[in-house]
């Protein structure tokens, strides 16, 4: 099926970063292929997730569904793997990405899990245009391969309701996350394809909380995610060298 041209990656993606994740589409749900380290820092993002939303919207998690009643879109959501986890904590998800095999795949995974998620090829402009907004908006290690990080952020921050949580991810742009997250990801342990990152394109925290300011949301907080070689194990800390992540909201 073609996606209607509306729905085509507009001016925030960009056609090689398109192209290099449609080439590795195939193995989202690969735990040891090129996604690995998505995998493996999953718990650790999801729990951050979980419980900015638990404070933001003051649910009780011995529910089943905790966060049923409320929406949540994921910008540049991939194969998925934030998508189907909070689909099973009660959200109404919506997963949209500027790879059309990307959105193919998630949803055909879905179906496989049993879970109801709608996933549309399109980039967040996309639904600027439309109007729409959702309590809870993630974009999760997408804004480092994006066309115009103000626009792009500038676009997320619109997509959030008035009360409602952004929560996003990247890689800093500084000399230890190049040397980790570029040489030593890409080159040396092989978990990513090369060429998977531009080192020039990470974001400082320092820009993506401007950005986020900028499409009306105020920052409440950030925090690293630091991989720990000896133990092989993933924890949040307050090293924002590397990986981090950033929690936002919008006034209600
Ligand atoms: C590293 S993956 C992250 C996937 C997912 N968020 C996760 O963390 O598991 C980056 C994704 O962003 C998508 N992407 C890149 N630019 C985009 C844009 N402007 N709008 C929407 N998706 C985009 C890519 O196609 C790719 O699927
Ligand atoms: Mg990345």
């Amino acid at each position: 099926m073609t996606a209607p041209s509306s729905e085509r990656p507009a001016s925030s993606a960009l056609d090689n970063e398109v192209a290099k994740f449609a080439a590795m589409a195939d193995t989202w749900w690969d735990p040891d292929g090129p996604f690995k380290p998505l995998h493996t820092f999953n718990p650790k993002r999801l729990a951050y997730i979980r419980d900015r939303a638990v404070e933001r919207f003051g649910r009780d998690m011995e529910q089943r569904h905790p966060f049923a009643g409320l929406s949540l879109l994921d910008i540049g959501c991939g194969g998925g793997l934030l998508c189907e986890p909070m689909a099973r904590l009660g959200f109404e998800v919506t997963g949209i990405d500027a790879t059309e095999k990307n959105t193919k795949i998630a949803a055909v995974h879905a179906e496989q899990s049993g879970l109801d998620i709608t996933y549309r090829n399109a980039t967040p402009e996309v639904l600027v245009a439309e109007g729409k907004t959702f309590d809870v908006v993630l974009t999760m290690e997408v804004v480092e391969h994006v066309a115009d990080v103000d626009a792009f952020l500038h676009s997320c921050g619109t997509l959030v309701a008035p009360g409602g949580l952004l929560v996003g991810a990247t890689l800093n742009r500084t000399m230890k996350a190049f040397a980790l997250a570029k040489v030593g990801a890409e080159y040396v342990l092989r978990w990513l394809p090369k060429g998977t990152h531009d080192w020039k394109k990470f974001v400082r925290p320092s820009e993506f909380a401007a950005g986020l300011r900028v499409g009306g949301l105020t920052i409440d907080g950030m925090v690293g995610m630091t991989f720990n070689p000896l133990a092989g194990e993933w924890s949040l800390s307050r090293d924002l060298d590397v990986n981090y992540m950033i929690a936002a909201h919008k006034a209600g």
